[in-house]
């Protein structure tokens, strides 16, 4: 199985993208955001509350200037001091009118922008958590945590400012422009008429936005992706001096980044720039054209600094139209990404009727019926026709040349790959027709690649057995030779870093040894579960062992002589098939790949190798039997070339 700690970044990082799954164009953008309203439906009516407190103070603000026009054509024009007394109270009563309802606006609208990012990371993840290994071996997790993290924010600043402003704003001109007719029509329509050119200069700048922001948002999901990897493996590169060409390439994609952030922050300065012009120029046509219309009488003093004050209220509404339509882009944008993950449906998921075992239920009996397997992205697959069985109680190991396809048959049993033929049966039922929840929890599985996660030892543990009590925990602790644990700092409380990384090799694979034989599964799953251990722990860990595999079936890959020594039978896989099983000893007598493998022997060429049966062979047949191990080899990218062992000792 391919190592998850210290792995080479990917070559090219955007091959992590998917592109969108429909179509393309503003349509589906805006259908995307679209989708996402059930996100803003348990604060509807919070929604209505605060449109009607910000229409409110905006009507409290359109209502100055024309308490102004009242205060100049009426008290300052009679030289009266008294009514200008009663209006400026007015005056002061609508500002605070104003300000009051603005700050229960901000107050309220924090909570459902926070409330509904939050409610969509959580089904985003949880739907993460639903996809299958395939979805996550085709995505870039910087991808993915752009996604979680970036577009999310983007699409809270825009359901919470960007598209309230946008109805806020669009009231607001239009509420303006009316008075403004009412004020004096033709001047009125002068300032309605300025809306042509806005339109034009925001549809134009919409689409280029979006381009932008497209490119930006992914090569942000690179840059995480740089930096994740050079993270997870940091002491390969440092170990190979890999640290200028890491630097260089994170630059590069550094400097695209800055490139793209350039480009956006130019094209929006460039039609904020126009945005601003055509207000401005709106206003000075409509000083010059009212102070004419004051000088013949045909407008009052009053009227024109109304109509001035009304219109200077247009001036933040058009200005801020810009960073709206980039908003709205962005947040389009990041609805698309969002969608292409939501709408990736999980492939391993129960089947119509599946159904639930108790573990008092099952006895183990597991057979691979002529099981086929091949990557999603591979031409050829990596499991042809597998015919295993393994009795209940029974241990078998699995051995076989790297990339032969050991791990990839294993991944199979808890379903984290579907077969692609054939089928796995566990005491007579289809695999597929067990509920995965039930699968499970029957199988215990530790990878070669023992993963930990940031929490505490004991959260490590039952990661699988939430339920399980401190006696479990100890049991399975002790079985694994795992008791270090509670020489922890904090015991078990402890909590292990990122991936586990403060604890050493041995120690993290024993832990996750613990957490495999946690409850005492009916199946146990193992990937060469002794690889990192010296030899005097793999000594206590193997006697430990031999006493959890006594009751459980077991299936174990295995590349030492002293590991195959735990199983009552070993099957050997070769190019994606099995083609030997006996005992240890009888394969070690009569299959000479299998003495090559498990010693210091050279691999026998096929010319040299004996004659081997013709039908494949069933894990329960006694005696050692083979298949042809004749056709070409399967699925491989990696590693393909058979070895003479790997950390052997001769047999
Ligand atoms: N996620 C994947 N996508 C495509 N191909 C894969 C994937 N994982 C493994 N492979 C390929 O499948 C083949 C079998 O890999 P697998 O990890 O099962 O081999 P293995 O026998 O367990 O090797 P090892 O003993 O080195 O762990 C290899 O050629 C590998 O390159």
């Amino acid at each position: 199985m391919p190592a998850e700690r210290d792995r080479e970044p990917a070559p090219r990082a955007s091959a992590g993208r998917i592109p969108p799954a429909r179509g393309t164009g503003a349509g589906r953008r805006l259908a995307n955001l679209w989708r996402l309203r059930r996100y803003l439906r348990p604060y509807a009516v919070q929604f209505a509350w605060l449109l009607v407190a910000a229409l409110t103070a905006t009507a409290a603000g359109l209502a100055v200037p024309l308490v102004v026009q009242r205060v100049v054509d009426g008290p300052v024009a009679r030289q009266e001091p008294g009514g200008l007394l009663r209006l400026g109270a007015l005056v002061l009563l609508l500002g605070l009118v104003e300000a009051a309802l603005i700050f229960i606006r901000r107050w309220m609208q924090a909570e459902s922008s926070i409330g509904m990012e939050t409610a969509l990371r959580a089904d985003l993840y949880a739907h993460l958590l639903r996809l299958p290994t395939s979805f996550h071996d085709r995505w870039h997790s910087g991808q993915l945590l752009s996604r979680a993290v970036s577009d999310l924010s983007v699409l809270r600043r825009f359901l919470s400012f960007g598209l309230f402003f946008l109805v806020l704003n669009l009231v607001t001109y239009a509420a303006v422009v009316v008075l403004l007719v009412r004020l004096h029509r033709p001047l009125g329509l002068l300032v309605a008429a300025s809306a042509v050119p806005l339109f034009l200069i925001s549809r134009r700048f919409a689409r280029h936005y979006h381009a932008a922001s497209r490119r930006m948002q992914d090569q942000q999901g690179d840059v995480a992706t740089l930096v994740e990897e050079t993270a997870l493996g940091l002491r390969t590169m440092k170990a190979y001096g890999r640290g200028p060409q890491l630097s260089a390439r994170f630059g590069a994609g550094a400097r695209a980044l800055h490139d793209i952030g350039i480009g956006k922050a130019r094209l929006l300065a460039r039609t904020s720039a126009q945005f601003d012009l055509v207000p401005n120029l709106t206003l000075g046509g409509v000083l010059v054209a009212g102070t004419v219309l004051v000088a013949d009488g045909r407008l009052t003093v009053g009227a024109l600094v109304a109509f001035v004050s009304l219109q200077l209220m247009l001036i933040w509404p058009v200005q801020s139209l810009g960073w709206i339509i980039a908003n709205g882009q962005e947040a389009a944008t990041a609805a698309d990404r969002i969608q292409e993950v939501l709408d990736t449906r999980p492939t391993i998921v129960d089947a119509p009727g599946a159904i639930g075992l108790r573990r008092t239920e099952v006895r183990g009996r597991l057979v691979f019926d002529r099981v086929s397997f091949r990557y999603p992205q591979s031409a050829a697959p990596v499991l042809r026709e597998v015919e295993l069985t393994v009795e209940p109680g029974e241990t078998l190991a699995l051995v076989g040349a790297t990339g032969c396809g050991k791990s990839t048959l294993l991944s199979l049993v808890p379903r984290l790959h579907e077969v692609t033929g054939g089928r796995i049966t566990l005491d007579g039922h289809d695999l597929r027709e067990l509920r995965l929840a039930t699968l499970r929890r029957l199988v215990g599985v530790a990878f070669e690649e023992p993963t930990l996660f940031s929490m505490s030892v004991w959260e490590n543990l039952t990661l699988g057995r939430p339920e399980a009590d401190e006696a479990e925990v100890r049991a399975a602790l002790v079985l694994a030779q795992a008791e270090f644990a509670y020489d922890l700092p904090w015991g078990l409380a402890t909590r292990v870093g990122e991936q586990g990384l403060s604890l050493s090799g041995g120690q993290r694979q024993r832990l996750a040894l613990a957490r495999a034989v946690l409850g005492r599964p009916a199946l146990l799953v193992l990937d060469d579960p002794l690889s990192a251990l010296d030899v005097h722990t793999e000594a206590l860990v193997e006697r430990a062992l031999r006493r959890v595999l006594r009751d459980t079936t077991a299936l174990l890959v295995v590349h030492r002589p002293s590991t195959v020594a735990l199983a009552d039978r070993v099957a050997l896989l070769e190019r994606g098939r099995i083609t030997a099983v006996g005992t240890h000893s009888e394969l070690l007598a009569t299959v000479p790949a299998y003495r090559a493998l498990l010693s210091a022997e050279p691999t026998p060429t096929p010319a040299s190798a004996p004659t081997r049966a013709s039908t494949p062979v069933s894990a329960s047949t006694s005696t050692p039997t083979s298949v042809p191990a004749s056709t070409p080899t399967a699925g491989r990218s990696v590693g393909a070339t058979p070895t003479a062992g790997r950390g052997l000792v001769s047999s």
